[in-house]
């Protein structure tokens, strides 16, 4: 792991040190990072994680949703998830984002594996379980998102995050292609990417970052909302 300490000592110079990184290299990287993170998440009791997705739903409504709203004077358009594993689950925002009309969208993974479409779910029961057991829309009781909408704000999940934008995934590189097609719609200047976690999935170290990484307007944590410039 000699290349992994010289990017925690020298934070400054992260993308200068990945260069000289071989894929096999930043691939075992990431790997060490979600391993080590994913036990962290999944040491939370069941209540505990209910407990603070709570937290995490109310702050963010109050703090960025419920804003959004009253600016925007309309419903909105969010993409939300279905929560997965020891995940930081939405659903409390998704029922009360329900509740004040908004749209709420989720991603299925195309058949193919690449990429990923939104689909609008109106019901817990739209979920239905797909690849890796990762909660989907039915695609037999959903329609598929018409692109011309607005995103107002996308809720991405992650195993790792830290106060400069980082994030890690499960790998898929899914929310990275999903970020990249948005990108250049007369819309995409708008949406605010969200990192959402909770505070324990927050490190103090840079992440391994790639430039195909989306950029994250901001994180929501069961203890914060921060804003990234
Ligand atoms: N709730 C939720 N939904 C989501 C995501 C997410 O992170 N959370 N995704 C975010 O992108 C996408 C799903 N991405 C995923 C990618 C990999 C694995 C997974 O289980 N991978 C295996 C290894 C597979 C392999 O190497 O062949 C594993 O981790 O054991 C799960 C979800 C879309 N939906
Ligand atoms: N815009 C893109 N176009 C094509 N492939 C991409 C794009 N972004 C990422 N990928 C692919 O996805 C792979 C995995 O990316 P990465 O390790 O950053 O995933 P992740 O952000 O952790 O996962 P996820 O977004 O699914 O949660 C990359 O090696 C790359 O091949």
């Amino acid at each position: 792991m000699k290349n992994a300490k010289m990017k925690v000592d020298f934070h400054g110079i992260l993308e200068v040190g990945m260069s000289f990184m071989d894929e096999e290299q930043r691939t075992s990287d990431k790997g060490e990072w979600r391993r080590r993170m994913t036990a962290v998440r999944d040491a939370m009791s069941p209540d505990e994680r209910e407990q603070r997705s709570l937290q995490l739903c109310v702050l963010l409504e109050l703090e960025v949703i419920s804003v959004l709203r009253k600016r925007l004077e309309r419903p909105l358009n969010i993409c939300a998830y279905g929560p997965f594993r020891s995940e930081a689950s939405a659903l409390p925002l998704i029922n009360k984002c329900w509740k004040m009309g908004d749209q709420i969208f989720a991603p299925r993974i195309l058949p193919g594996g690449e990429g990923m479409e939104l689909r609008k779910v109106e019901a817990l029961s739209n979920w239905i379980p797909g690849k890796w057991g990762v909660p989907e829309p039915d695609p037999l009781h959903t329609s598929i998102r018409n692109g011309m909408q607005p995103l107002d704000a996308v809720l991405v999940p992650g195993i790792a995050f830290n106060e400069i934008g980082g994030r890690l995934g499960y790998g898929g590189g899914y929310y990275d292609r999903l970020y990249a097609g948005e990108q250049g719609t007369n819309h995409s200047e708008t949406t605010l990417w969200i990192g959402f976690a909770f505070a324990s999935q927050v490190v103090r170290d840079p992440l391994p970052s790639e430039p195909h990484d989306l950029r994250l307007s901001g994180l929501a944590t069961d203890e914060k909302v921060i804003w990234f410039n």
